[in-house]
């Protein structure tokens, strides 16, 4: 396997910058720059181009081969943060034997050599994009592991639960000993619920992986873009005492309190002739409908712009004195109005499990569906016991492919190609 390198931190100019090497030369190659410091003791080293020449003064790490992030022999030099610097090295580097990284390469040698299973490298994929806290707190807990050890439970279960049908099997027309469909169905019910209930989860997951969405709504000329121009701190809307200004959405990402939020602003609502403006309202309506709360606006003797569902807050419109409403002129009612919406979005994060991908949920709800089917089985007796093993073998395929032990060399490109160079 070829040595790679990339620059692993950030480009541009910085305080540090790190280059890192992996792969079987990675020794050999960097001590063409340096003598090399003992493994996992950071040394100061001039490091020098092949035809001697000073390229920095750096800071050298080198770690043995099994006991590096990739698994690999692993070389990095921590350079000073300067682009020429940075440019200098990986151009003297491409002069070697060892080639550039492609994204995500470093990381996917640390999932071949067994360092990462592949939940683990999504985790590692939404650690490096969180931006909020709550976001870093769950891609950590997916980074640490966790699904990987319910999994080897899970396939634990299963594989007893099959081999106690498959020893019934072998007795097939002499006297079975024991009953064994007790057991079998406490273990295949037991993994059923544990994971109903990771499923239960996982759509609190996404979102704060994908972040919350709060749509402003209301009729025109309530004043819903001052408001998100309120929340964002910016002029982010255009707004004025035209009615119907706002015709697309427009979005703004915020952290609240640890919770990512993007709060969409809409078209006010309203009948008109204007076939742009109509799609407008169109849209607002569609993307309203959609989010997981929405605020809505009301002026003083007028009713909802439409039915507001369970959650949403409804506020008096231009309360320049915030007494029971919100102003996004004067910012009265402004803080209620967040704490309220951190409060009703917290609570629903709450229930976050631990998978946070669309092909998690997928890998375990067909694992269900496969559990059920020879739970099913086992209750019609021994008969169809083989069906059943056959159906347990089915659910642990698909755990495997879940933690990505079998049958994911098509996934890795897409998994991959999405993580920055140098990762
Ligand atoms: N300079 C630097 N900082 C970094 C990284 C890196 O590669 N280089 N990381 C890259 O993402 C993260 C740390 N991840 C790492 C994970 C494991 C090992 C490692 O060598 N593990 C060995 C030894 C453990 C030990 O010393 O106790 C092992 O597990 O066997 C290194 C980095 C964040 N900070
Ligand atoms: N007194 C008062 N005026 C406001 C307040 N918010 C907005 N306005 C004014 O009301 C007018 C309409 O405000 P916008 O924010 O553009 O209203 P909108 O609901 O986004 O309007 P459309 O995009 O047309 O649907 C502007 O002249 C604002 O200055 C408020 O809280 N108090
Ligand atoms: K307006």
């Amino acid at each position: 396997m070829d040595t790679i390198f990339a620059l692993a931190t950030a480009r541009g100019k910085a305080g540090v910058a790190v280059v890192r090497i992996s792969g079987a030369d990675a020794f050999s190659v960097a001590s063409k720059f340096c003598d090399l410091p003992p493994m996992r003791r950071a040394g100061v080293r001039t490091v020098c181009s092949s035809d001697g020449a000073m390229l920095d003064e750096a800071l050298v790490l080198c770690f043995e081969q099994g006991a590096s992030f990739t698994g690999e022999p692993v070389v990095e030099f921590q350079l000073h943060g300067s682009t020429a610097i940075v440019s200098a090295v990986l151009r003297e580097l491409g002069n070697t034997c060892a080639r550039l990284a492609e994204p995500g390469e470093f990381t996917r040698r640390a999932l071949e050599n067994g360092r990462l299973d592949l939940t683990q490298v999504e985790g590692l994929a939404d650690l490096i994009d969180a931006e909020t806290e709550s976001q870093r707190l769950q891609a950590q807990r997916v980074l640490s592991g966790a699904i990987g050890q319910k999994v080897d439970q899970w396939r634990e279960a299963l594989i007893r639960a099959a081999s106690l049908i498959e020893v019934t099997i072998d007795f097939a027309d002499e006297d079975v000993p024991v009953d064994v469909s007790p057991e079998v169905m406490g273990l295949l019910e037991g993994v059923v619920s544990d994971l109903r209930q990771e499923l239960l989860g996982y759509s609190a997951a996404e979102r704060i992986r994908d972040g919350f969405e709060v749509a402003i709504v209301g009729a025109p000329n309530v004043g819903k873009s001052t408001l998100l121009n309120r929340l964002a701190g910016r002029e982010a809307a255009i707004t004025s005492d035209i009615a119907g200004t706002t015709r697309d959405v427009i979005e703004v990402r915020m952290d609240l309190g640890g919770l990512p939020v993007t709060i969409l602003d809409t078209a006010g609502v309203r009948e008109t002739e204007d076939v742009i403006e109509a799609a407008g309202v169109r849209l607002a309506e569609v993307r309203a409908m959609a989010a997981d709360i929405r605020v809505f606006l009301v002026e003083e003797g007028s009713s909802p712009v439409f039915e507001p569902k369970a959650g949403d807050l409804l506020l008096k419109a231009k309360d320049d004195a915030g007494l029971c409403g919100v102003s996004g002129k004067t910012g009265a009612g402004v803080d209620q109005l967040i704490a309220n919406l951190q409060s009703v979005l917290s609570h629903r994060a709450g229930s976050a499990g631990l998978i946070t991908r669309e092909r998690q949920r997928v890998a375990m709800s067909s694992a269900v569906d496969s559990l059920q089917a020879g739970i099913g089985l086992v209750e019609s007796g021994p008969d169809l016991y083989d069906l059943a093993a056959e159906e347990i073998r089915t659910a642990v395929r698909r755990l495997e492919m879940l933690v990505g032990r079998i049958d994911v060399e098509n996934l890795l490109d897409e998994i991959f190609s999405r993580f920055c160079l140098g990762k």
